[in-house]
């Protein structure tokens, strides 16, 4: 069980498997009505130091958390905001991407059902609809992406194979903010339910925090475990009020 929060923690939160509740399609989730304020309510108890750490685009957070806008790094780090009013941040476009997007349209027209979700600096294959081919699209994906250079990296999520910049991931994100004044001092915790969670995990261990494995999957670093992204948004619920309690 986690401890009750304390008041020099950071909190760190991946989103779909998280947060919210996987979908079966990208656009398919839904976000529960209370979840934006209640983030919000967390990051004013925390001293701002709460952050969206994702596969996704930080303008889908927005639209997605609005009116709430926090600290976050999107598309597996490959874009960052340090602070809930500065600029994003992203790398510079990677060579690979248009021509590799271009390519696995063809490459994988022949199986139906699979879905490039487009981004601008990465990009997600997704198989969720015939997860019997995943090995073999996984294959495809990694064949041709490597011919494009040495830069890119693929990461097998879940019913997904994420495509990113090498150099760049949840990790990576974590360490900068870590070092922004919002963040700086604090113990980390980074809660996520993925495979491409455990670079966030492992950051926040190094930076002496935890790390919070949500839902079933087998990890070698969870300090703790949350049974769902329900259980997540419970104990975000409590933070504040947890918080309060423990200072009178
Ligand atoms: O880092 P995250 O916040 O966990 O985002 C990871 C990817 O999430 C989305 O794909 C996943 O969720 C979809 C909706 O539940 C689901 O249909 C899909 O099978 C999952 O892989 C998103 O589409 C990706 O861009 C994110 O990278």
């Amino acid at each position: 069980m986690l401890p009750p929060p304390q008041p020099d923690w950071a909190l760190f939160f991946d989103i779909d498997g998280t947060l919210i509740e996987h979908a079966d399609h990208p656009e398919g989730v839904s976000i529960p009505n209370d979840l934006p304020q209640r983030l919000a309510a967390a990051q004013t108890a925390l001293g701002g130091a709460v952050a969206l750490i994702s596969g996704r685009t930080i303008a889908w957070m927005d639209s997605h958390f609005e009116p709430v806008r926090l600290p976050a790094s999107g598309q597996h780090g490959a874009e960052i905001r340090l602070a809930p009013d500065a600029p994003v941040v992203p790398i510079p476009m990677p060579k690979w991407r248009a021509p590799l997007e271009e390519r696995l349209k063809t490459e994988l027209a022949s199986w139906p059902g699979v879905y490039i979700e487009h981004k601008p600096l990465s990009l997600a294959v997704h198989f969720r609809a015939v997860p019997e081919f995943g090995d073999a699209i996984m294959e495809r994906v990694t064949q041709v992406g490597l011919s494009m250079g040495p830069d890119v990296e693929f990461l097998r999520g879940r019913f997904v194979i994420e495509v990113r910049q090498s150099g760049r991931d949840k990790g990576t994100a974590v360490a900068e903010l870590m070092r922004t004044a919002i963040f700086a001092g604090r113990k980390p915790l980074f809660f996520g339910d993925d495979v491409t969670d455990e670079d966030g995990f492992r950051e926040a261990r190094r930076l002496g925090g935890f790390a919070v494995a949500v839902g079933p999957r087998a990890t070698q670093q969870a300090d703790y475990r949350l049974a769902a992204p329900i259980e997540v948004r419970a104990f975000l619920n409590r933070v504040p009020k947890l918080l309060e309690q423990a200072a009178s």
